[in-house]
């Protein structure tokens, strides 16, 4: 092979881990966009309020997005082509430490993200290399399409395994939680292969939509079914076991109420959202699952529409 047909190749490459990996970034910020914009939510920030949440407002969640994307990008970068080990936890791990140095100076250090940069971060790596792995195949748009939810979520918990040994120790909410009541949180989440989104949070999406129900109410539904059962370690935090679990309940009372496209769920979900700032509760926890459902439900659909083009440009002899 002559020196500029392998140069021509390595442009290739470059060419597609770039286009995936600003694709993801600007995936993982509407994820995030769509989870502050969801509105009524309960205790959290939304277009109507700041929620339990005197530090922040709908501006602020925007910004901090925006903030991210660069971060997103760069895990989609390191880990195209490579695989889930400790270098690649570790390099992971800094991009989402600089990534929240960088969330902390645009809020002035508010904790608008954290839980998402983890969650989203390591979805990010993981479908990153999953469509590096479907590039190594000459059957692109099939090996594309094969990526499922799960092996996206499967894949990213591989990744949260290994040990992030330069991690500073903090006494960080979480920490302090699970300390006093055992639970695991954000990152035992993600380490058994985030449950709450694959088990719970998609599910309720997708069927609330199989059933004709409007995006906004399958979104709200898939959130309040997140709450019902997550172990959140926000509003252990804020409120103890008690708060978690009254929380859960109210939620799932909603839902068996028929969820929020009905009256009678609507009107229910709004008192839950005044009760809830009441007490000043917050489930950040689920907000970010809900977000990190909305990315992967992106995903596949970006990726079903791009093995399409790729389909066709394919039958064209054109390029991508
Ligand atoms: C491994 C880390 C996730 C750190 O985990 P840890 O539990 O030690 O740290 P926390 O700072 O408590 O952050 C975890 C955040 O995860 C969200 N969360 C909570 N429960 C769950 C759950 N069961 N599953 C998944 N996710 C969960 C939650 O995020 C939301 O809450 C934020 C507000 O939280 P907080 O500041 O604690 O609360 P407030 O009550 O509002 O505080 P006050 O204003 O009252 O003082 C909100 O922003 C949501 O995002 C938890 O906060 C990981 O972060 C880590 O190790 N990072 C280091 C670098 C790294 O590896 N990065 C990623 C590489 S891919
Ligand atoms: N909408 C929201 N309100 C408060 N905390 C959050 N953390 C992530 N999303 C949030």
């Amino acid at each position: 092979m002559s020196i500029s047909s392998i140069s021509a190749i390595q442009s290739d490459k470059n060419l597609i881990v770039n286009r995936y990996a600003s694709w993801l970034g600007e995936l993982a910020v509407s994820a995030l966009r769509d989870e502050a914009s969801l509105t009524p939510k309960p205790g959290l920030v939304d277009l109507h309020h700041n929620g339990s949440h005197e530090d922040m407002n709908i501006e602020l969640m925007y910004q901090s997005a925006a903030s991210l994307q660069s971060t997103f990008t760069q895990m989609a970068q390191v880990s195209y082509g490579t695989y889930a080990d400790q270098s690649l936890r570790e390099q992971l791990a800094w991009i989402g430490r600089t990534g929240e140095q960088q969330m902390l100076t645009v809020t002035k250090g508010v904790n608008t993200h954290r839980g998402a940069i983890w969650a989203l971060g390591l979805l990010t790596g993981s479908a990153s290399m999953l469509i590096r792995e479907a590039y190594r195949n000459t059957e692109v748009p099939y090996r594309l399409k094969a990526i499922s939810a799960e092996h996206i979520a499967r894949t990213a918990s591989e990744i949260a395994q290994y040990p992030d040994r330069y991690a500073p120790v903090t006494a960080s909410h979480g920490t302090q939680v699970k300390h006093q009541y055992g639970t695991g949180g954000a990152k035992d989440e993600a380490q058994h292969g985030f449950p709450h989104v694959i088990n719970v949070g998609l599910p309720a999406l997708q069927q609330a939509r199989a059933q004709g129900i409007d995006e906004l109410y399958a979104r709200l539904d898939s959130l309040l079914t997140i709450i019902s059962v997550l172990p959140d370690t926000c509003l252990l935090y804020r409120g103890g076991q008690q708060a978690l679990e009254q929380t859960q309940q109210r939620a799932t009372v909603i839902l068996s109420q028929g969820g929020t496209s009905t009256t009678k769920g609507w009107q229910a979900l709004l008192a839950f959202d005044q009760w809830m700032v009441k007490h000043h509760f917050s489930p950040g926890g689920s907000a970010d699952l809900l977000a990190a459902t909305l990315y992967i439900d992106s995903i596949l659909k970006g990726i079903t529409d791009r093995t399409d083009m790729e389909s066709l440009s394919k039958t064209t002899g054109g390029r991508m």
